[in-house]
């Protein structure tokens, strides 16, 4: 299949969103809205001084009555010509039609006087009741991520929950028997690159924490692994090729699932490959080597985990290639890259079982079969 058609197979495989849940504001970071997050209130909820100094009524000079700071209950109508001092963020008195700044005005013994570099003008560093919305408006469309910017949104118009996608539930099932998941590799022995690498990533595109298992290179323990596993995503490492102890396909097959994607022509990753399981659940089969399992993240498990959320995706981020970028003949190739004023640029150490040229990557660029040339338009897949 081609890199293209994998990536939207996958993003149609998941389009059957998880329900929506009302959680408290903290537990929505990092999720989707299910539904619009419309306003329960008009922002500003009340006319709002928008400087520190004078609330005016009328052209001045004025007399001064008083004070008003922010968080007080409403305070009492100006009278025209009177003025109260006010704070920042307080509500602007009834019957004020102005605030002077605080360094714009001078007092002498009976009144306050306007030296402002301009005459002031009606509602001059007020903010309105309702400038920036109104009650009942939608402020953003379902399918919004939950971010920090939108955690404080939903606070200012008066959200305490927020209805959120529940997380797609992930199993991580990292196979090998060469695996070592602690000290220094060597003797035949590879350290475990994968399961430090994807849980933080996953759990950044939406997902539950993984829970993650180790599974020895047994076909067995692998089919009896995806028959049990109840996640609403199983992401497998390794095992993916025709190796001698390559269980994937047979313990698929064994497990009643169905292939949507056996193989995609891009480099690295060609073996990656998506099934549905039994149940309406998936599995994606990342390739062992640590880049080739990236690849399959970027191609399988991100759009489907982002479908399965409910998650709008943006176009696109394109930049041109400062430099030629080598493609494969006929596949699709993923490269990482840094970003320079020019373009982008590929990095070095970018073979599939290699993690160093990643490791300092700001993006992976994709190069379309035969190559991108110096200034060519490629697309950015953002990495972990
Ligand atoms: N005859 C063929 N052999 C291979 C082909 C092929 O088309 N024909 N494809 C190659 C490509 S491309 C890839 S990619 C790998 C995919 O292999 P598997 O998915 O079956 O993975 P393994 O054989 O288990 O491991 C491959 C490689 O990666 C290392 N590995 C595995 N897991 C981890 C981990 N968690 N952390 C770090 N490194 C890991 C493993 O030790 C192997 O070196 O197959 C090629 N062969
Ligand atoms: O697809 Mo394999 O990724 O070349 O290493």
């Amino acid at each position: 299949m081609s890199w293209p058609g994998a990536r939207e197979t996958a993003r149609r495989a998941g389009l059957r969103p998880l329900p929506g849940v009302p959680v408290p504001l903290a537990e929505a970071l990092g999720r989707t809205l299910a539904e619009p997050l419309g306003a329960l209130t008009d922002l500003p909820a009340f006319d709002t001084s928008a400087m520190d100094g004078w609330a005016v009524a009328g052209p001045g000079p004025w007399r001064v009555a008083g004070r008003v700071l922010a968080g007080r209950a409403e305070p009492a109508p100006l009278a025209d010509g009177t003025a109260v001092e006010i704070a920042t963020g307080a509500q602007l008195p009834p019957g004020a039609t102005a605030v002077l700044r605080r360094e714009h005005g001078w007092t002498d013994a009976a009144l306050l006087h306007d030296r402002g570099p301009r005459p002031l003008t009606t509602g001059q560093d007020v903010r309105p009741r309702g400038q920036e919305c109104r009650l009942g408006e939608e402020l953003l469309p379902a399918g919004t991520p939950v971010g920090p910017a939108v955690l404080g949104l939903a606070a200012a118009c008066g959200h305490d929950r927020l209805p959120v996608r529940r997380r797609p539930e992930v199993r991580l099932l990292v196979l090998g028997d060469e695996l070592l998941t602690s000290g220094v590799p060597g003797s035949g022995l590879v350290r475990d690159a994968l399961g430090p690498l994807l849980p933080p990533w996953l759990r950044a595109a939406g997902a539950g924490t993984p829970e993650v298992g180790y599974v020895r290179d047994d076909f067995g323990l692998l089919r009896d692994a995806l028959r049990h596993s109840t996640a609403d995503l199983v992401v497998t490492t390794g095992g993916t090729a025709a190796g001698p102890v390559d269980f994937l396909h047979r313990a698929l097959a064994e497990a009643g699932a169905r292939l949507l994607v056996d193989g995609v022509a891009v480099r690295p990753g060609h073996p990656m490959l998506l099934a549905e399981l039994p149940g309406g659940r998936h599995l994606v089969g990342l390739p062992g080597n640590p880049l080739a399992a990236v690849a399959g993240m970027v191609t399988l498990v991100l759009p489907l985990l982002h479908a399965r959320s409910g998650r709008t995706v943006g176009p696109p981020a394109l930049a041109p290639a400062a430099a030629p970028l080598a493609g494969h003949r006929t596949d699709t190739r993923l490269q990482p890259v840094r970003r320079t004023a020019e373009g982008v640029l590929p990095l070095a150490f970018d073979g599939p079982a290699m993690l160093r040229g990643l490791a300092r990557a700001e993006a992976l660029a994709v190069v379309p079969p035969g190559g991108a040339a110096a200034g060519e338009t490629v697309e950015l897949l953002e990495v972990p």
